[in-house]
């Protein structure tokens, strides 16, 4: 049986004699059943005793097979020859992570930080293992070489190869795959899977292991190894997937390793075995090891958040009997060490970074940390929902029926499968989402991006699938770049930046610098003038707040056009790509069309992929392209990438900057001396789910830091007077107005609409309707059928069904209204940056207002300045008003 739960206390390491001999045995007492049980006692016998040596009171700990034994009248529990003991189960360790902590767990915590730098041997390594790939799809050799190298332009170029000396380096690399795949070691029967992801439940590991070869792992490494034995580290790294294959009811005996440098050498050299290929026996003592050292690696992840001392722990290398003079990864770690005073193995280089930047680097890394942990906790569901539960809760859509795999460009898949019911989900066109045979966990799940949902499911992977079930998927990378974003900004950021950022050690910070020479960019909008100045004459940075409609996408790039006409080569940033690319449309209307978008070709709008960077081709070309490139445009996200990290800009322009979190803010304003800010704290704030410093964005905090360095639109070119006047109130001070007499004058008569073919609650700029009905969880289906019979009107009365958009607060009730007509049906925060002529908002809440409708007043902010020229609030008045602020925008909409 398994026994599971929160320990209570761990007691000391004993020795016992026993009929077979000496043994270690360590007790812990745990509250069983997750922590619903009463106390027992559970006893780790031998070499899990070791594993106990990490465990502390409040950590979690999983016992599998373990035997029940009375003692005293109590019930126990003890570990068996069959026996697994994890640490901390739900915390997912990835495969890579448990291969650099054998090494030394300093280079873990480095590798965590720092990320994977644009180097040739990983670029090498990535092109060399698709080949490996392609060579088990039977693809000819030259072929795959030519092509694989061909898609990694230009990052080669980037490092200053040519693409013919790198096809040379792989051909060599790959011709001992491919002779080791002739050689007769692979018989007919041989059946093989590339790049296989594996999740573990049981053993909290995640990770993708290269090949699957009659159901035992091979892991290929582009280095050369001479000796008998494959690398410890390199087998520790095959073990781990042969354990999740074991969870999986495979038993793999053995792992291989596949050194590809080794036939690069004289076959006929004496010294060493040149074989490519090391196998190596999978035993149980070596899976047992893994599990252990997982377990320290967990442990330590655990005390890096629970026990708050002055600075989270983290792993100095004295745990590891590592030999530093002989590690690459030595300067690096002196150099962190030494800037943020770590206590290391190596030593440290350097003065340390003032205090006020120290603190603030543990406190984000603790925050960051903690959102790894509700990263994980979505992880679970998959395994811990069922499908249906997942689909109800909508995180998946299930029943998919398979149409086709179609292997298409770029060597990827194209898998198309049709929908059996009308479910809504998370899910959206552009996302990248776990695609599977029906089971994400222990069947086939790959990564891919979704193309289109409509009845239709079509999404592009790496490995073909058949596709039964698509789920959304915790991806951990924006944690990991926000990771390494925030060591970037403290450790390698500019002084004087860091200065205004983090506060400095003064208690007197000197505000942001600006130029003194004023210009006229912008004659018909005074904020807008000066926030094109503030942003053009600063030397530090500058923060513009926009409200709804204010002209921020214009704005910035009358900006962007000003700063490159000075002479300054410009990042563009935002956090989705679709306020890059409204940006990148703002440019091109004003004339302007001298930039690179840097993004994947399902995430850039169509009409923005002539300027897409396509990273395939000449290395010389592509390189010079990025790097000649004015205005470079991409995401926060993408800035993080290992490309875009190695760019350099005079100025960041980052829109959508309240969205963020200070760390992602980091990954775009670290790449250029000076940014721009501009966004809306009173508007949608960052999306993460801890609750924690990631909660506030920089931009909120540096706009009531640095209140000179801002400006806010205040004309707004979208709603009508009367739609704009509750906004402007509660959030704006009032200051908020249309720009011009014919914006604040809209009504449905500019729509060709008689208000006379409407009822009379539908008319007038803002009305309400009272709907019937009661709530049931997040749905209202009477409020959701009222809310079509309005939609119906304004289409009866001429409105194009185009002009119409639905606004709710759950995903439930916008699969509900859904499902009545055919106009947008969305939640905010799908909503946020666009408008419509006319928006209906169905609120839900019935009775009393139990539970957050729109979750914060930010959010009704937003539902309340789409509309143009009609917004029609349906939702039970009683509800509403029993809170002062909803009492107030009834009687706003009902003046
Ligand atoms: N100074 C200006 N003169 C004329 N038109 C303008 C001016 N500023 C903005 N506009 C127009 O107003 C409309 C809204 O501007 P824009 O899209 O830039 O707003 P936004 O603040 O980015 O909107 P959102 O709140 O959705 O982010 C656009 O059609 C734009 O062309």
């Amino acid at each position: 049986m398994n026994v599971r739960g929160p320990i209570l206390s761990v007691g000391e390491a004993r020795t016992v004699s026993t009929s077979y001999g000496d043994r270690e045995l360590r007790e812990l007492r745990i509250r069983p059943e997750r922590g619903a049980g009463d106390p027992v006692d559970v006893t780790l016998w031998g070499d899990w005793a070791e594993t106990a040596e990490h465990a502390e009171p409040g950590m979690e700990l999983l016992v599998t097979d373990a035997e029940a034994d009375e003692y005293d009248g109590e019930t126990g529990y003890a570990t068996t020859g069959d026996s697994w003991v994890v640490l901390e189960p739900d915390f997912l360790v990835d495969v890579t992570g448990i291969r650099s902590w054998v090494q030394c767990p300093r280079m873990y915590y480095l590798n965590k930080l720092s990320g994977i730098p644009l180097n040739y041997p990983v670029v090498k390594g990535n092109i060399v293992h698709e080949v490996f790939g392609d060579l088990l799809r039977g693809m000819d050799l030259e072929a795959s070489v030519s092509d694989r190298v061909a898609e990694a332009g230009l990052e080669l170029g980037l490092l200053g190869y040519e693409a013919e000396e790198v096809a040379d380096e792989v051909r060599r690399n790959a011709a001992a795959i491919e002779g080791w795949l002739a050689q007769g070691t692979l018989t007919d029967g041989d059946t093989w899977r590339s790049e296989f992801t594996l999740i573990s439940p049981t053993f909290g590991l995640k990770g993708r292991a290269d090949a699957l070869r009659r159901g035992t792992p091979v892991e290929l490494k582009t280095g050369k190894n001479t000796n008998r034995e494959p690398r410890f580290q390199d087998k520790i790294q095959a073990a781990c997937y042969a354990l999740m294959l074991e969870e999986r009811g495979v038993d793999p005996d053995i792992g291989t390793l596949l050194y590809t440098k080794n036939t690069a050498l004289d076959r006929n050299e004496e010294s060493g075995d040149l074989a490519p290929a090391k196998e190596f026996p999978v035993g149980n003592g070596l899976l047992k090891f893994v599990v252990r050292t997982r377990n320290e690696l967990a442990a330590m992840e655990w005390r890096g958040l629970n026990e708050r001392g002055e600075r989270p722990t983290v792993p100095t290398g004295y745990e590891a009997d590592a030999n530093c003079s002989y590690c690459f990864e030595q300067d690096t770690c002196m150099v962190v060490s030494g800037r943020l005073n770590q206590e290391s193995k190596a030593g440290q280089v350097g003065t340390p970074v003032p205090e006020a930047e120290r603190d603030y680097f543990d406190r984000f890394y603790t925050a960051i940390e903690e959102e790894r942990r509700e990263t994980h906790a979505e992880y679970r569901k998959l395994w811990e929902q069922t499908p249906a539960e997942r689909a109800a809760d909508d995180r998946a859509l299930i029943d998919l029926e398979p149409v086709s795999r179609t292997e298409i460009a770029e060597n990827r898949w194209e898998l198309r499968a049709r929908r059996t019911d009308d479910a809504v989900s998370k899910l959206r066109e552009g996302d990248v989402a776990l695609a599977s045979d029906g089971d994400p966990v222990s069947g086939h799940g790959e990564l891919g991006r979704i193309r289109e949902l409509g009845d239709e499911v079509v999404v592009e992977t790496d490995e073909p699938v058949d596709l039964h079930r698509l789920d959304v998927y915790p991806s951990e990378i924006s944690v990991d770049r926000m990771l390494t974003a925030l060591h970037d900004a403290v450790l390698k950021g500019d002084e004087r930046r860091k200065d205004v950022i983090f506060g400095g050690d003064d208690d007197e910070v000197e505000p942001p610098r600006f130029r003194d020479d004023h210009g006229t960019y912008i004659d018909n909008n005074a904020a807008q003038n000066e926030a094109v100045n503030l942003a053009v004459t600063a030397e530090d940075c500058a923060l513009i707040h926009g409200p709804p409609g204010t002209g921020k996408t214009y704005t910035i790039a009358r900006t962007i056009r000003a700063l490159v006409a000075d002479g300054n080569r410009v990042l563009l940033s935002a956090f989705t790509n679709r306020a890059v690319d409204n940006a990148l449309e703002a440019l091109r209307d004003q004339g302007f069309t001298d930039v690179l978008r840097v993004g994947s070709e399902t995430g850039v709008r169509d009409d923005m992929q002539d300027v897409r960077l396509v990273q395939r081709g000449d290395p010389n070309r592509k390189a010079a392209e990025l790097r000649n490139a004015p205005v470079i445009a991409a995401t926060t996200a993408a800035c993080g990438s290992r490309v875009l990290r190695e760019c350099e800009f005079d100025v960041a322009v980052v829109d959508e900057a309240s969205q963020l979190t200070e760390p992602s803010t980091h990954a775009a304003i670290t790449l250029a001396d000076r940014f721009v800010l501009v966004g809306d704290h009173e508007q949608l704030p960052p999306v993460v789910r801890a609750e924690n410093d990631l909660q506030t964005s920089l931009f909120e905090r540096l706009v009531e830091a640095y209140p000179d360095a801002s400006v806010m639109l205040d004309r707004q070119y979208r709603m009508s007077q009367r739609i704009q006047a509750f906004a402007s109130t509660e959030f704006y001070d009032g200051a908020l107005r249309p720009a011009t007499p014919e914006v604040a004058g809209r009504t449905l008569a500019d729509l060709g609409v008689d208000p006379e073919d409407l009822p009379a609650e539908l008319r007038g700029g803002v009305s309400v309707v009272d709907p019937d009905g009661d709530r049931d969880g997040n749905r209202n289906v009477r409020e959701a059928e009222r809310v079509a019979e309005v939609v119906d009107a304004y289409l009866a009365a001429g409105v194009d069904p185009d002009d119409i958009g639905v606004i709710a607060p759950f995903r439930a009730q916008v699969a509900e209204i859904s499902r009545r007509t055919a106009v947008t049906v969305d939640t905010v925060d799908r909503f946020q940056g666009s408008s419509k002529a006319v928006i209906v908002v169905s609120f839900v809440a019935t009775g009393t207002l139990a539970g957050p409708i729109f979750e914060d007043h930010r959010r009704v902010n937003v539902a309340l300045t789409r509309a143009k020229n009609q917004l029609t609030l349906v939702g039970d008045a009683d509800a509403l008003s029993s809170d002062p602020f909803y009492t107030r925008m009834l009687d706003w909409a009902r003046r």
